[in-house]
């Protein structure tokens, strides 16, 4: 089923609200049914008050403008917004499986294999952005949902801007995923979503940031790149933890290399039985 996609036509009795899903800073988000077609989508209502209040307007028509023109499987579909006097909506795609943070903080962490195929994912979802000169800076577990077949969908785009930039924006929320030109408010481009991809994947293996610690001292922690990786990661996996985890933005893998790194390649290509079992079936 196709959600009609011009603004015009639109409205909030097309739709049978169903329960809460969740709330952020700014607004909740419900699941809701498209009465015509069946189609299921989450709903994010927020109030022009609060956004109002908190001057994010320009934040949340860059979100809408941004996310509106995205097509990728690991990337959260926007499908259309509308308003009435106090309340803006936005038609989101549901997944079906939800917050990957709640699954991560009920595992603990998360197995090599699993943790490989997220960050397989990501990097082919930042290569996507990137192309399009979209910079996230604000990948965390938080911002990633789980979709129906088990494949994690990026979202909030409320952070992202079209590179390069040295906008600064007060950071509210953590520093964990902050690299060391955002804490210096220099200048930073596209290579800030590699050093947070670095931090994503230590928090899939480890189960919390590798920075993790006070306010001040995690921002000390991060310009002094003070992290230790536990011996139980594998090396291959620790090998691409710091080739992400560096200093100097340009010293930092591309998502290229993330894609052919030995760890991922090893967890996400199938084997080349598998490969030729499965192109055999298909020619059958
Ligand atoms: C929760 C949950 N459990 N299951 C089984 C599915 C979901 C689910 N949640 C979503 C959600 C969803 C919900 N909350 N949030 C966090 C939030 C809320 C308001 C403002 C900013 C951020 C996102 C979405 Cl957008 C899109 N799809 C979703 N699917």
């Amino acid at each position: 089923p196709q959600m009609p996609s011009n603004s015009k036509s639109l409205h909030l009795g097309m739709f049978e609200i169903g329960r809460a899903l969740g709330k952020g800073k700014f607004g909740r988000v419900y699941l809701a049914k498209e009465r015509k077609t069946g189609f299921l989508c989450a709903l994010k209502v927020l109030h022009k008050s609060e956004l109002q209040q908190g001057r994010v307007e320009t934040q949340l028509r860059r979100e809408v403008e941004i996310q509106s023109n995205l097509r990728h499987p690991n990337i959260l579909r926007l499908f259309g917004h509308f308003h009435d006097n106090d309340r803006v909506f936005l038609i989101i795609e549901y997944a079906g499986q939800g917050e990957l943070y709640k699954k991560l903080r009920k595992a603990g962490s998360f197995s090599e294999p699993r943790a490989a195929s997220y960050v397989a994912q990501m990097a082919s979802a930042l290569a996507y952005l990137h192309k399009k000169h979209v910079i996230h800076r604000d990948i965390k577990p938080e911002n990633i949902l789980v979709g129906s077949h088990g494949e994690i969908k990026l979202s909030d785009f409320g952070w992202s801007v079209h590179a390069p930039t040295n906008r600064r924006t007060t950071i509210c929320g953590t520093l964990d995923y902050l690299p060391p030109e955002m804490l210096r408010q220099d200048a930073h481009g596209d290579k800030v979503d590699l050093w947070a991809l670095g931090v994503l994947t230590y928090e899939f293996l480890v189960g919390c940031a590798p920075f993790e610690d006070t306010p001040l001292t995690t921002q000390k922690r991060i310009v002094h790149l003070d992290f230790k990786v536990p011996d139980f990661v594998s090396p291959e996996a620790k090998d691409l933890i710091t080739r992400l985890l560096r200093l100097d933005p340009e010293k930092r893998l591309s998502l290229e290399q993330v894609a052919e790194h030995p760890w991922i390649v090893k967890h996400c290509q199938k084997s080349k039985t598998n490969r030729e079992r499965t192109r055999n079936n298909h020619q059958r």
